[in-house]
């Protein structure tokens, strides 16, 4: 008899939330011509780099601390717009065999509104199901999984080697990056992001259901 087959583990993918479900760039810019018809903005074919509060503070150094009024504003968060096809991808991922899904989100470090308002937007547009599926954290590499799909370009934190690949989602800010090799993007939720999960079964224990082997 040869090594026992282990069952397959599941695919752990963590969905980062700000600009990969929620539309944070684009609600931002229009509360801030909303908020600030007459200041200087960022439009989003310009915008480069994670920080917007950075690039308007490039723009005119009073402007970083505008943007921010935006952004920490009640009502900011929850009224996001999803992002095209990040709903459907979500259940879809959900009702897939042997994958796990986990929105895994990054707070302000003025929580008050924003905590709350995430989840929120999640009961709101994905329903109770997804709501016990969000991780609150600030160190997403402390964070397991096999996956990560996040817009910002680099993550970093405690864990210097994270158990996840982490998948660059394609927005405004990043679109102009060369990727280092390996680095993956997903351009958006049209693009292949079941191929992705699926290039992470093949390093996984094989299943003896599957292979028609026997059980042990
Ligand atoms: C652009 C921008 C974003 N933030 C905040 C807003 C969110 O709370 C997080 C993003 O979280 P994610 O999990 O990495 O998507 O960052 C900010 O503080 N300043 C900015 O300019
Ligand atoms: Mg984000």
């Amino acid at each position: 008899m040869g090594m026992p087959a282990r069952r397959a583990r599941p695919v752990r993918v963590l969905v980062d939330m700000d600009c990969v479900l929620a539309d944070f760039e684009a609600g931002l810019l229009r509360g801030f011509l909303q908020r600030f018809p007459g200041e200087p903005h960022v439009p989003l074919e310009e915008r480069r780099g994670f920080s917007a509060r950075e690039q308007y503070r490039a723009l005119r150094p009073d402007l970083a601390d505008k943007v921010t009024t935006v952004f920490e504003a009640p009502g900011f968060f929850l009224g996001l717009e999803p992002i095209p096809g990040a709903l459907e991808a979500m259940r879809e991922m959900n009702d897939m065999q042997d994958t796990q899904v986990f929105i895994c989100t990054s707070p302000l470090m003025k929580y008050d509104h924003c905590v709350t308002e995430k989840y929120r937007w999640v009961e709101k547009h994905l329903g109770p199901q997804f709501v016990e599926r969000i991780i609150v954290t600030r160190d997403k590499t402390v964070i397991s999984g096999d996956l990560l799909i996040d817009d910002k370009e680099v993550i970093q934190g405690q864990e210097e080697t994270p158990s996840w690949e982490h998948i660059l989602f394609t927005c405004c800010h990043n679109q102009h990056l060369a990727l280092p090799p390996p680095q993956r993007r997903l351009r958006s939720w049209s693009d292949n992001w079941r191929e992705i999960i699926d290039s992470k079964r093949g390093a996984l224990p094989l299943d003896p259901d599957r292979l028609g082997l026997p059980q042990q």
